[in-house]
């Protein structure tokens, strides 16, 4: 049995990624943690998601908990996830990190840290988003340079970063396709007096609404007819199962900084 540990616990996608290691017969929950102010210290983790007692007290220190897990999986913020990574290293712990909105420097010391221990670092746990990475990827290198591109997304009110993860690695893949740098050519938001649009820009779109779970289109725009990949979820139970499959599957491999691409065996 793999013993995972949740960071995050009481957060949507804690709440989630606690039900599914219970209810994997893989995996067992070695710990569940969240934040130092939270009344639900000391509260049995399985009664939190209505699966009765588990026998998981949920606590506040991962770093307690270090004896008791061999995965941690990770949906908090980059600065919590960034201190909880150090904590990994020191203890030799994989890491599953599902949390989105790092600057390139933490993404850095992300990659630096994968050369002590086994990493997945994916901004989407779902099949169906990795699978339209996929289709992107084959999108851009058909329609190449003749298109314009953006990329949409809608997301629940609570989200916290914009564009989200997906949006940026969607925009990075369709970039990378054409021999674009998605820095130099990304637009975030239009106002005003903007002129004609330049073909080479990859635009972004974001709303935030209600409980949206997660929308993403890719759209390919040319003189005539238009593709759009579109992925839309409706449930967040995709992306705990998914990074639940990140875990076990991060258990065979050594140090090294993967994504959910390699986990389905996409790459
Ligand atoms: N890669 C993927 O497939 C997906 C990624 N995400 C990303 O995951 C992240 C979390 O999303 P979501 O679950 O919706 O957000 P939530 O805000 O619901 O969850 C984050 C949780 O982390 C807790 N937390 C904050 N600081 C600490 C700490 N120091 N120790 C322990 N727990 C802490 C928060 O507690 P409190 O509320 O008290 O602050 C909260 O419960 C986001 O970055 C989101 O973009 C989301 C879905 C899918
Ligand atoms: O915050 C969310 O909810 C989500 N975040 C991820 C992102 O930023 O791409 C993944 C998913 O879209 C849900």
């Amino acid at each position: 049995m793999l013993r995972i540990a949740v960071i995050g616990a009481a957060g949507r996608m804690g709440k989630n990624l606690v039900e599914v290691i219970c209810q994997n017969d893989k995996t067992t929950l070695g710990a569940a943690i969240v934040e130092s102010t939270s009344s639900l210290i000391g509260v049995d983790a399985g009664e939190l998601v209505g699966l009765g007692k588990v026998g998981i007290v949920i606590d506040s220190s991962l770093e307690h908990q270090l004896d008791n897990f061999d995965v941690l999986i990770d949906f908090t913020h980059p600065s919590v996830t960034m201190n909880n990574l150090a904590l990994c290293v020191k203890a030799k712990k994989a890491i599953v990190i599902g949390t989105t909105g790092f600057s390139e420097t933490q993404k850095q010391q992300i990659a630096e840290a994968s050369k002590q221990i086994p990493i997945v670092f994916s901004a989407n746990y779902s099949i169906g988003i990795n699978l339209c990475f996929k289709l992107l990827d084959m999108a851009a290198q058909v329609l190449g340079d003749d298109v314009d591109i953006e990329v949409l997304e809608a997301h629940h009110r609570n989200k916290v970063d914009a564009p989200s993860g997906t949006a940026l690695r969607m925009g990075e893949v369709v970039a990378n396709a054409l021999g674009r740098d998605l820095n130099k050519v990304a637009v975030y938001g239009r106002e005003g007096q903007t002129g004609v649009r330049d073909r080479e820009t990859i635009g972004f779109a974001t709303v935030r609404a209600g409980d949206i779970v997660g929308d993403h289109t890719v759209l390919f725009a040319a003189e005539g007819e238009r593709v759009e990949i579109t992925h839309k979820a409706s449930n967040r139970m995709i992306y705990a199962k998914g990074a639940v499959r990140s875990a076990l599957w991060l258990q065979d491999q050594g140090s090294g900084l993967y994504d959910m691409q390699d986990v389905l065996g996409l790459r």
